[in-house]
C-alpha cells in the first residue's frame, strides 16, 4: 500500500455521544484552517464530500442512564457507514472529521465492510473500551472501540451489519492516560495492546511507533487510524471536551504521524474530538490540520 492520491472529506458534525457539547464544529473548523489547500501542495486530489445527514430526534435524550442520546447515535452512525462503504467502493481514501468519537462506530462498521482483518490504531487519552455496564457516564463516545470490538448494546454493535467488525489482536492503543476499571480490566484480560503514556515516556514515540505499525499492520489487509485530538497534551490542544494533561507532545503526535504516512499501510482515517468552542483561537483545528497532512505525506524537508 502506497500513499493514497484522492481523499474524499467526510465531515461529521455531531456532538450528542460526548458529554459536552462542541465537537459539531470540529469538521469545518479543520476545513477552514486551510485542509483542502495544503493536500493539494501535496499534490493530492481531496473532494469535499460534504457532512453526513441524517434524521435527529427531536430531543436531546439524557434520561436513558447509561446510553445517552442512543437513538441519535445510532442514526449518524448507520448514514456514516454507508458513506464510508461508498468511498471506499469509489477508490478514494475516507478521511472522516469527527465529530465526537462515538462516530468511530460508523467509520469502522464502513470501513470493515471491505476488509476481513482490519488493524486499527487508535491515539486517545481515554481507551473508550466501556460498556453501559462499565460506564460512569452514559456517553457512547467513551463506548466506541468496545462496540467495534463487538460487545456492548445491540443496537450499537448492530450499526453497518451485526457482530465484531475487528479482533483484538489488531488493535494498537496509544497516548492512554485516563482508564475507567472495567477498561483496565479488559485491557490486561485481553490481547489487546496498549501504549500508556508510560510506555511513551519509557520507550519514546518512535519506538513505540515501529511496534504499532508491525502489530497493526502484520497479517491484517488494511489499517484504520482512528486519532482522537485529546492524546495531544492540552496544552498543544486544548480545544476539547475531556481533555487530559500529560499527553503527546507536538512532536511526538507529528512523528506519529509521519511514521505511519511512511509506512503506508493506513488505508482509512478520522481525525475526532476538535471542539472550537473550547479552544484557544483556532489552535487545536489547526494542530488536526496539520496532523492530517502529516499522515498524507506533508515531511519537514
Ligand atoms: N472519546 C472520548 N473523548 N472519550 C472520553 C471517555 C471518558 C470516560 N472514559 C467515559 O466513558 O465517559
Ligand atoms: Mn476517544
Ligand atoms: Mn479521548
Amino acid at each position: 500500500m502506497t500513499l493514497p492520491k484522492e481523499i474524499a472529506i467526510l465531515s461529521v458534525p455531531f456532538d450528542l455521544g460526548a458529554g459536552r457539547r462542541g465537537a459539531t464544529e470540529g469538521p469545518s473548523a479543520i476545513i477552514q484552517a486551510g485542509l483542502e489547500q495544503r493536500l493539494q501542495s501535496l499534490g493530492m486530489a481531496s473532494e469535499d464530500a460534504g457532512a453526513i445527514r441524517y434524521t435527529a430526534t427531536s430531543e436531546i435524550d439524557q434520561a436513558s442512564d447509561n446510553l445517552k442520546n442512543l437513538a441519535d447515535v445510532i442514526a449518524v452512525n448507520e448514514a456514516l457507514s454507508e458513506q464510508v462503504s461508498r468511498v471506499i467502493s469509489s477508490g478514494k481514501f475516507p478521511l472522516v472529521l469527527g465529530g465526537d468519537h462515538s462516530i468511530a462506530i460508523g467509520t469502522i462498521a464502513g470501513v470493515a465492510q471491505h476488509y476481513n482483518n482490519l488493524g486499527v490504531i487508535w491515539i486517545d487519552a481515554h481507551s473508550d473500551l466501556n460498556t453501559p455496564e462499565t460506564t460512569g457516564s452514559g456517553n457512547i463516545h467513551g463506548m466506541s472501540l468496545r462496540v467495534s470490538l463487538g460487545e456492548g448494546d445491540a443496537r450499537l454493535t448492530g450499526i453497518g451489519g451485526a457482530g465484531a467488525k475487528i479482533k483484538p489482536e489488531n488493535v494498537v492503543l496509544i497516548g492512554a492516560r485516563s482508564l475507567d476499571p472495567g477498561e483496565k480490566a479488559y485491557i490486561k484480560a485481553g490481547n489487546m495492546t496498549c501504549f500508556t503514556m508510560y510506555d511513551v515516556d519509557r520507550k519514546g514515540m518512535s519506538h513505540i511507533m515501529e511496534e504499532a505499525i508491525r502489530i497493526a499492520g502484520n497479517g491484517t489487509d488494511g489499517v484504520h487510524l482512528s486519532f482522537d485530538i485529546d492524546s495531544v497534551d492540552p496544552g498543544e490542544a486544548p480545544g476539547t471536551g475531556t481533555p487530559v494533561q500529560g499527553g503527546l507532545s507536538y512532536r511526538e503526535a507529528h512523528l506519529a504521524m509521519e511514521m505511519l504516512g511512511e509506512s503506508g499501510i493506513v488505508t482509512s482515517a478520522e481525525f475526532v474530538e476538535v471542539s472550537p468552542a473550547h479552544d484557544s483561537g483556532n489552535k487545536t483545528a489547526n494542530l488536526a490540520m496539520e496532523l492530517i497532512c502529516s499522515l498524507l505525506g506533508e515531511r519537514i524537508l
